[in-house]
């Protein structure tokens, strides 16, 4: 069917929805889209309507709810933005179009049109955001003016942007914010500036309130772009931004990590071993984005290094199987949450439900590094370890989904180990499974849904430690996760046209 046709259809279909803009023009409000259908010979002189300043053009064309950014009646003027596909990006674009002054009928099908738009998404977040300079290929500047900023402000977001200048920065304005004057903090940066904002937040005499009402959202321009993947499923800048302004608040869980006397929010992994020394001993190779990682991981898995240390771990799901099983049931009841509701909470939603609200961060269930693992622990034999790797989400950069059955919000860790000793061509083989999504089912990793775990290293006096990506002393550390405790805003996959944009 036609545009146009699909256009009449829908006028037959709902009146409510059309508006006509001149005697065979129209506007109509879709079951998925908004169908724009503009007569030549009504548009002659170009008063009617135009597209980005252009009042030549007509036709019939449509878009999805999804990139509608915003509406609204300026006097005689019905201004529609929306983000157009461009090359691999999208971009923001505007409609005018000529109607009767101050008209309630235009005034009720604009609240129609955004309704649909945005579901139970916030419009008009009002966004704390950081820009890192110095993250990834050092782009971060560019591209927020180039994409960022024109989508937000076409969506009508009111933002107050900082650069960062130096390391640690992140965590002295997460420190401070006004929580009550923002309702998400968007990190331009890589995996590491995200992390300071959690630690920032996790500083603060009210760190639960101030992780529940500020909702962190990520677009990726870094060289580790983990966090956007897993949230707003894409790695490209523009189409991140969309995902954000159109995005869901959502609770997280995260990580309380213990070292010495010091605590440690954690969002994204802990690694020791191969996955730790690929990513932080090849900071010199920063310029190669992603692929350091690559080229870091290949060399050590050739050279057959082996990081020996005592393990010890509070199992969830033990087996396979029963960890595919759990995650089966769990999108499946996330799914049909999703059909009864998604309900913005102004804080956030799952405030503590069924454990006491403390306004810092939460008490630790299993105590500190400092202390006696307790006794339920199961102690892995790590003696050849080549790695160690504990998820909180899926994907770890843009294109490695390492932990596929992860979950943002069931309050556990998933554990990977695997030995240094394989043979050479068993660890190629394992390197390609991570890029094609068979990684889980090989046999050569153990993979564990775990609540906690203690690392100590064993016959080693340095090496490497990452957290989220950010390098930790070397010293033996433990990790628990708190189910919900973190907020980030996700993609909406309930609007029409979000899972075609990304
Ligand atoms: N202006 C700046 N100059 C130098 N470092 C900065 C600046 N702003 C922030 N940083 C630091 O840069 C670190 C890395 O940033 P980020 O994660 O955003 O980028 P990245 O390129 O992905 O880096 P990495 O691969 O190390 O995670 C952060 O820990 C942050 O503290």
């Amino acid at each position: 069917m036609d545009l146009a046709a699909k256009a009449r259809n829908g006028i037959q279909q709902a009146d409510g929805n059309l508006l006509q803009i001149g005697t065979s023009s129209w506007l109509v409000i879709s079951s998925s889209e908004l169908l724009v259908c503009v007569d030549k010979s009504e548009n002659r002189d170009g008063r009617k309507f135009c597209i980005n300043g252009n009042r030549k053009t007509t036709g019939s064309w449509s878009i999805p709810f999804y990139n509608i950014l915003w509406a609204e009646l300026l006097q005689s003027e019905l201004i529609i933005q929306y983000a157009a596909p461009s090359g691999q990006d999208v971009t923001a674009n505007v409609l005018k179009f000529s109607v009767q002054p101050n008209c309630q009928s235009v005034k009720e099908w604009i609240t129609k049109l955004l309704d649909c738009s945005y579901r139970d998404s916030q419009p008009r977040k009002r966004a704390k955001i950081l820009v890192n300079p110095h993250s990834g290929r050092k782009k971060a500047r560019g591209m927020f003016s180039k994409f960022i900023e024109p989508l937000l402000r076409a969506a009508g977001c009111i933002i107050d942007m900082v650069e960062t200048t130096h390391a640690g920065e992140g965590i002295s304005i997460a420190e401070k914010l006004d929580i009550d004057a923002f309702d998400t903090i968007i990190v331009c940066s890589g995996d590491g500036l995200a992390h300071e904002v959690f630690n920032g937040f996790g500083k603060r005499p009210d760190a639960n309130r101030a992780l529940k009402k500020i909702a962190v959202a990520h677009i990726p321009c870094g060289s580790g772009n983990g966090l956007s993947r897993n949230l707003n499923h894409t790695g490209n800048v523009s189409k991140a931004t969309l995902a954000i302004i159109k995005g869901v608040r959502k609770p997280m869980d995260l990580v309380l990590v213990t070292q010495g006397d010091r605590i440690t929010l954690s969002y994204l992994s802990q690694a020791t071993g191969m996955a730790a020394e690929s990513d932080l001993a090849t900071e010199y190779l920063r310029w190669m984005g992603e692929t350091r990682f690559v080229l870091g991981f290949l060399t050590r898995i050739l050279a057959k290094k082996v990081y020996p240390a005592e393990i010890s771990v509070k199992i969830a799901i033990e087996g396979k199987s029963l960890i595919m099983e759990h995650y089966e049931n769990e999108i499946e009841k996330q799914a049909s949450e999703n059909m009864c509701s998604n309900s913005q909470h102004p804080l956030g939603c799952d405030l503590a439900k069924d454990e006491p609200y403390h306004p810092g961060l939460p008490p630790l269930k299993y105590g500190t590094i400092n202390d006696v693992a307790p006794e339920d622990w199961v102690v892995v034999p790590c003696d050849n370890l080549g790695t160690l790797y504990c998820g909180n989400l899926a994907y770890m950069s843009t294109d490695a989904k390492f932990f596929r059955p992860a979950l943002h919000n069931d309050g556990m860790m998933d554990l990977i180990l695997i030995d240094g000793n394989l043979r050479r061509c068993s660890a190629l083989q394992l390197f390609g499974a991570m890029t094609d999504d068979t990684f889980f089912d090989s046999p050569l990793i153990q993979y564990h849904k775990i609540r906690a775990f203690r690392w100590t290293p064993k016959n080693q006096d340095s090496g490497y430690i990452s957290i989220d990506g950010e390098s930790v002393p070397f010293e033996p550390f433990q990790a628990e996760v708190h189910k919900g405790l973190g907020t980030v805003i996700m993609i909406n996959r309930q609007i029409p046209g979000a899972l075609t944009s990304i």
